[in-house]
């Protein structure tokens, strides 16, 4: 069946509403306990990408949720019910109590268990994107609490803007870090997905200590991803990607976003970042490399 945005001859139908699902990054992470709900308390500034996956949305009155995947990591996703683009519209519907529907086309750019909050990046934007097509207007504090119930880092995902990250991801506060808002950054993982769950089971339970987020200096000299480690255990590539971006030229900062594999750099300059891509598109011509940009707060 042709899609609702083309007729059969490729004619325009309807214009549909468009969100993109930025990529996460966490610029560092600090994990402080483990929490008797099994999740772990956390300390973490998240960027955002000004890139991601893509949502287009056509409104239908039927009352049915239909997601179609495309993309070049469109093929490592099912579009089944437990995709967090439906558990998302399943959500909003309930919370609403009509049963407006949507036909939904993801385009999948980022790769999927990456560290990257593709899901969740996926899950907030089909929010976004349905309280627009559905013209409803959603009470802030409401609206968080149906994106927490989804997963951790959907809250955060919603505002997709630099942000001091607590709790197990339902603490937010806004926060201007000098030198971070348009930052060249690269994105590289090796095509390996980890579990989440199970790099925060490998976590030693050793609090190292609070984040200082005060300054860019701050956060690459005394910031740390504590689930670094664990990832490494299960993943070793990781220290590969790790080493690439630490040698590139004019390099502010290296480290893996969230859970890995997807390690990121800051560069000082887009020559630099684009340098830096060509290097290890070069030297690892099967890892996926994103050029891209810090979103501005
Ligand atoms: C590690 C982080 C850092 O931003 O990112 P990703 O690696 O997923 O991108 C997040 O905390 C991930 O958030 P999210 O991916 O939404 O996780 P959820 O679906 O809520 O949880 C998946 C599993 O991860 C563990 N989990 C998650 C969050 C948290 N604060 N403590 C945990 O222990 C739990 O075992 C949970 O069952
Ligand atoms: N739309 C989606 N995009 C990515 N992953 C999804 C999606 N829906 C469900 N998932 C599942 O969510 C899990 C976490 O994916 P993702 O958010 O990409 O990784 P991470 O949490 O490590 O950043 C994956 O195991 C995947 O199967």
């Amino acid at each position: 069946m042709p899609h609702p945005d083309t007729g059969l001859d490729g004619e325009a139908l309807m214009t549909p509403v468009t969100e993109i699902a930025y990529a996460k990054v966490n610029v560092a992470l600090h994990v402080r306990a483990r929490r008797d709900d099994g999740y772990h308390a956390l300390e973490s500034l998240f960027v955002f990408a000004e890139d991601g996956d893509r949502l287009q949305g056509w409104a239908s009155d039927d009352g049915a949720i239909d997601l179609t995947i495309d993309g070049p990591f469109g093929a490592t996703l099912d579009a089944g019910t437990d995709n967090l683009v439906l558990r998302a519209a399943r959500a909003l519907q309930a919370y609403l109590g009509e049963q407006r529907g949507a036909a939904i086309r993801l385009t999948k750019n980022l790769p999927v268990a990456s560290g990257i909050g593709g899901g969740s990046a996926d899950a907030a934007a089909t929010l976004r994107l349905l309280a627009r097509l559905w013209d409803v207007r959603i009470d802030d504090g409401e609206l968080m609490a149906l994106a927490l119930d989804l997963g951790s880092d959907v809250p955060a995902c919603v505002v997709s803007a630099t942000q001091m990250v607590g709790g197990r991801g339902e603490r937010l506060a806004r926060h201007a870090v000098e030198g971070l808002d348009a930052c060249p950054m690269l994105l590289v993982n090796p095509g390996v997905g980890v579990s989440t769950a199970r790099i925060f089971a490998g976590w030693d339970r050793v609090d190292l200590g609070p984040l200082d987020g005060s300054s860019l200096a701050a956060l690459r000299d005394s910031g740390r991803n504590d689930l670094e480690a664990p990832a490494l255990a299960i993943a070793p590539v990781i220290g590969d990607v790790l080493a690439m971006l630490a040698a590139q030229e004019d390099v502010l900062l290296a480290r893996m976003s969230g859970s890995g594999a997807t390690c990121f750099a800051l560069f000082r300059s887009d020559r630099a970042l684009a340098a830096a891509a060509q290097a290890v598109r070069q030297a690892q011509p099967d890892w996926w490399v994103m050029e891209t940009r810090i979103r501005r707060a």
